[in-house]
């Protein structure tokens, strides 16, 4: 594949932030990250790959994120780097928004593959709800898009530069203070909302097959005894309310590419089926054999929940 000159990196965790660096190690002659927090946050994107740390800084008591967004679009407009990739949080949405308002552009959203053909950035997304895939590309300098999750794989930290962090350049940025900007009032925590399916090498995905809230216990234990984490369909996040809505999988939720994805009571509607067809192996629990998910999945399972939940976890145990 050909490259571009500069790929940048726009990611609010670690994690996304070392998996957009591979991409831009994939997709660009140099990647330029753009990294808040610590120096050693700095040092670690330097690590994974960056030829250049744009470093931001800390954020200073009640600043938030997006206020850097003139700070970072003035950048973009002097360096003009070909590509923009952006972790799809929903922070980096709104960051990638702005930008894109900034540099009189648009963004493409979640990515699901990136080619350049003689220079020319073409953008895979989908489309019609999960319906289609169109191809895009954007007019402008720099083009900017957020990543679906899984497109690019993290590498081992520090393999972009053979584990030299200092071969990586730190430029820190000074500060522009927007004309308008947003303070933060105050801060809660949201309960159940610490989840991170998209590293998750197993995903048990509960529906609306599941008659009570109390029967998610039932899936609760399989997954704890296969080591998964519970994700659900959107009307068990957006319906009855009983996941948060991190936890939903599907092309308006999470976008999975796990080794597994295990399904119980979930018909496998297209936008739920985009965010888990990625699987390395998807397994069906229903008890509708001409449910769409069976076709689908790789093995499946006709048969009442209440029923094969038990049975299954009954059977791990006793197997131990
Ligand atoms: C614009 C748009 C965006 C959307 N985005 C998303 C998205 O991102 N994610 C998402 O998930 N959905 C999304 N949806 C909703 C989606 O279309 C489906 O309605 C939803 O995925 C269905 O959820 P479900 O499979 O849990 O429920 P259902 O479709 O009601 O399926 C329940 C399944 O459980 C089975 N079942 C029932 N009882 C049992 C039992 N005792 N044992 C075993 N099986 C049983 C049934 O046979 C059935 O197949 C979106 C819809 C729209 C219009």
């Amino acid at each position: 594949m050909s490259q571009v000159k500069k790929v940048w990196v726009l990611a609010e965790k670690t994690d996304a932030l070392a998996q957009l660096c591979a991409g831009g190690r994939q997709l660009g002659e140099e990647v330029g990250a753009l990294v808040w927090g610590s120096r050693a946050e700095a040092e670690k994107a330097a690590a994974y790959g960056a030829d250049k740390v744009y470093w931001l800084g800390s954020l200073e008591q009640g600043r938030m994120l997006e206020d850097y967004h003139l700070t970072i679009s003035e950048l973009l407009k002097k360096e003009t780097p070909d590509l923009l990739l952006v972790q799809p949080s929903r922070r980096g949405k709104h960051m990638a928004g702005r930008l894109a308002a900034g540099l009189g552009t648009s963004v493409i959203v979640d990515a699901a593959d990136i080619t350049i053909v003689q220079g020319d950035i073409q953008i895979k997304h989908m489309v019609y709800g999960g319906g289609a895939f169109r191809v895009e590309r954007a007019f402008g300098p720099t083009t900017i898009t957020t990543v679906g999750a899984g497109i690019f794989s993290a590498p081992a930290e520090a393999s972009g530069h053979q584990g030299e962090i200092d071969r990586g350049e730190i430029v820190e940025v000074e500060f522009r203070e927007p004309a308008v900007s947003v303070k933060c009032l105050e801060k809660k925590s949201k309960a159940g909302a610490e989840v991170n399916l998209n590293a998750a090498k197993r995903v048990l995905g509960v529906g609306r097959g599941f008659a009570e809230q109390a029967d998610l216990k039932m899936a609760e234990e399989l997954a704890g005894l296969i080591g998964a984490e519970v994700g659900c369909s959107r009307p068990i996040a957006e319906g009855v309310n009983w996941m948060a809505r991190e936890r939903y999988i599907g092309v308006s939720g999470a976008m999975l590419k796990p080794e597994l994805y295990l399904a119980i009571g979930i018909s496998g509607q297209v936008q739920h089926m985009v965010g888990a067809n990625q699987a390395k192996t998807i397994i069906a629990i229903n008890k509708d054999k001409g449910a769409p998910i069976f076709q689908q999945a790789d093995y499946g399972i006709v048969g009442d929940l209440s029923k094969i939940l038990p049975a299954l976890s009954g059977l791990i145990k006793a197997n131990r």
